[in-house]
């Protein structure tokens, strides 16, 4: 795989190019257009400063959000530009379409040492297209804008849209330092876990991570399950859960998971339990085998912080990936939090993985130095684990 220093030494002033970055940045949902978390930007300065300082006209790229194939201004990069400029401390051009007009004349009119974001990439429907051909025309408009491709955008190296996958076999290709990074921690992960391996799972989507519970049980010690998918669970093994986040269709899947795992998943043994989704709801902690039917569970009780906890301490490489609880709000934030002070404490190898745990991290005011990485991808990281090939990282081997 050819670096970003590979391209750096072949001299890249006056030359356009193409960074793929990771920039879905998470936004206030109080505060529209705010964005809470500029983690993903922060990553990929070293890379675009880089190309910048080396006299490159730099052309950036992200998708944001999930808009479905066209303009939808909920959707628009337009203050990440703003946040990017302000990060990089020298203006960042936007061209409020991706390869339309504007974008053509704003990269025509790119002075060296200059940086561009194109608007949101999913505005296009070739970019995540199934179709080759339609995945393969979107591809050729964005890899006429430059003369060199760069990937850095690690939380989307699993999908196999125009701007990951198609756009590398067009142009020469490198992979950025954060994407370098990234996939050598998780291979140390992966590969060779000094043990006691013990890996935390949370967030709220059940279905996104059974595959890989599956691909990780020969590999750990312990697994603990919180966060909303801890419900589907606790279901399967018998509890009721009131209106807690359930994925009803997996419950089967969960009950041959932990049949399989012989006592290594471990459970929530009480839950915070709130009469709706909100802060200022009547809010009463209970075991995890007693959830009213009129509550929903938003975080994990004390007792599984604090057995969560013991079952990180002794460990010597930790993964985590999603909440263990609704964070966000201030109730249900305490076994997030325990969480992760267990594993800054422990005395070996941490890895966060995922968009919404680095967040977390950082909205509960924890050193991000405390822990061995802190990967920007969530879906990119479990892949990984899981074994998947990734296409953009296959890409760039090619
Ligand atoms: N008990 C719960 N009920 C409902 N939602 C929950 C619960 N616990 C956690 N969540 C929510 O789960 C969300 C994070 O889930 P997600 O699966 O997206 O995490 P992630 O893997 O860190 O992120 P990503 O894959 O996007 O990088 C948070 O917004 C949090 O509020
Ligand atoms: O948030 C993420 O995990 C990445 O940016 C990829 O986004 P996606 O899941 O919408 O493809």
């Amino acid at each position: 795989m050819k670096t970003l220093d590979d391209l750096l030494g072949e001299g890249v002033s006056g030359r356009r190019v193409f960074v793929r970055a990771d920039l879905n940045v998470p936004f206030d949902k109080a505060n529209p257009g705010v964005i809470s978390d500029d983690g993903r930007a922060r990553a990929v300065l070293p890379t675009l400063i880089a190309l910048r300082d080396a006299g490159a006209r730099v052309i950036v790229a992200s998708h944001l959000g999930r808009p479905k194939g066209a303009p939808d201004p909920k959707f628009t990069l337009a203050p990440v530009a703003a946040r990017l400029g302000e990060l990089l401390g020298s203006t960042v051009v936007f061209a409020d379409d991706t390869v339309g007009p504007a974008a053509t004349e704003a990269v025509a009119a790119l002075q060296d040492g200059q940086v561009l974001l194109l608007e949101n990439l999913r505005f296009n429907e070739g970019e995540t297209s199934k179709d080759d051909a339609s995945r393969g025309a979107f591809a050729d408009q964005l890899a006429a804008f430059a003369d060199f491709y760069v990937d850095d955008a690690f939380g989307a190296v699993h999908r196999k849209h125009a701007s990951v996958f198609d756009v590398p076999a067009r142009l020469p290709h490198y992979a950025g330092g954060l994407v370098l990074k990234e996939v050598e921690v998780l291979k140390r992960v992966s590969e060779s876990p000094e043990q006691p391996y013990v890996v935390v799972l949370g967030g709220s989507k059940v279905s996104d991570k059974l595959a890989v519970i599956q691909a990780l049980l020969p590999k750990v010690d312990k697994l603990l399950v919180g966060g909303g998918m801890c419900f589907t669970f606790l279901k399967a093994q018998g509890h009721e859960v009131g209106k807690s986040l359930l994925e009803a269709e997996m419950i089967a899947t969960c009950q041959d998971l932990l049949k399989q795992a012989e006592g290594r998943i471990v459970l929530p043994v009480d839950v915070v339990a709130a009469t709706e989704f909100s802060a200022d709801a009547d809010i009463v902690t209970v075991d995890a085998s007693e959830i009213p039917a009129d509550r929903l569970g938003l975080d994990i009780g004390p007792k599984s912080t604090a057995l969560f906890a013991e079952a990180i301490a002794g460990a010597k490489t930790v993964f985590w990936n999603g909440p263990m609880g609704v964070f966000e709000l201030a109730p249900f934030a305490a076994g997030t939090r325990g969480v992760a002070e267990a594993i800054t404490k422990i005395d070996g190898f941490s890895v966060v993985g995922g968009g919404d745990s680095a967040a977390a991290v950082r909205a509960l005011g924890l050193d991000d130095a405390a822990f061995g990485h802190i990967s920007t991808g969530g879906g990119a990281s479990l892949e990984y684990l899981e074994g998947k090939t990734l296409p953009g990282v296959a890409a760039l081997e090619k």
